[in-house]
């Protein structure tokens, strides 16, 4: 009975690619105004299809016309989203990533210190903490992160405590804006990062925007320390941990690094 219903295996690939799509489209705009603006275009168009399918030709070539420029529409509305996939599609999906699921859906650690220099980073962080010493620190994945290195001034230093809390001191030089570590090294300081257009917590600032910002369009994570509060909190995939004990970051860090001994 069903004979007429064939699936090949591009068919499941297909339908596999598109979810794959979606999920990371919705990766990048929960918690936006574009979200909302993508529910109601979705119900737009399913109104549309039941008009058409109820042949109510008026409403139903009004609606289409509407439609019909609406692709126009929706690049220009979405043009910091589109933007913000396409370099998340560039950054992450190198052929690496494209051989391993785990990585595919966002769940691979990232590869850059090893147990000593978390070590060295969390207690630096747990000291300016204590002196309320503002930090932001992000530590790369296999996105190279590049242009926000060439932002700040090139460093390519040893990850240690001391020169961490230097970096930050308050009438330091590089103490605005963050580190970058990657392939263990401190590879710049004083470095720009994109922020996010998401609504946060109004007590939070933009040091923490810049901090949610890059983990939105890369794998990097990044450790903040707040200069008004002296707390430490962690942001992965453009989600943020508040008020974390030195236990816990110490274990999101080991969590979400692989280490590279
Ligand atoms: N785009 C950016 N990229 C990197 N660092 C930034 C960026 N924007 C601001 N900062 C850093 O954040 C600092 C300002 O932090 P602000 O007080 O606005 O943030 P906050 O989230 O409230 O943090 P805190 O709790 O430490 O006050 C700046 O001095 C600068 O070092």
């Amino acid at each position: 009975m069903m004979a007429f219903i064939t699936i090949r295996f591009l068919d499941i690939l297909d339908i596999f690619l598109v979810a794959l799509l979606l999920y990371q489209l919705y990766r990048l705009i929960k918690g936006t105004v574009a979200f909302n603006i993508v529910i109601g275009l979705f119900s737009l168009y399913l109104l549309w299809l039941v008009v058409r399918a109820l042949n109510m030709q008026l409403l139903g070539s009004i609606m289409g016309q509407f439609i019909g420029v609406g692709v126009l529409a929706l690049i220009i509305v979405f043009h910091p989203e589109i933007r913000k996939f396409l370099v998340f599609i560039g950054t992450n999906y190198n052929v690496n990533r494209l051989l391993s699921i785990d990585k595919l859906f966002g769940t691979a650690k990232v590869k850059t210190i090893n147990q000593e220099q978390i070590e060295n980073l969390v207690d630096a962080c747990v000291s300016m903490a204590k002196s309320k010493t503002g930090a932001l620190i992000v530590i790369a994945g296999d996105s190279e992160l590049t242009d926000y290195i060439n932002t700040g001034e090139k460093l390519n230093a040893r990850i240690s405590s001391s020169l961490i809390r230097t970096i930050f001191f308050k009438n330091s030089p590089l103490h605005d804006g963050a580190i970058i570590i990657k392939e263990n090294k401190i590879k710049a300081a004083g470095c720009i990062l994109p922020l996010t257009q998401k609504e946060l917590d109004q007590m939070l600032g933009l040091r923490h925007r810049a901090a949610v910002g890059i983990t939105e369009s890369t794998d990097a994570v990044v450790v903040i320390v707040s200069e008004e509060r002296g707390s430490i909190s962690f942001t992965k995939d453009g989600e943020i941990k508040r008020r974390i004990s030195k236990e816990v970051l110490t274990t999101l860090l080991e969590e979400n690094i692989v280490r590279s001994e």
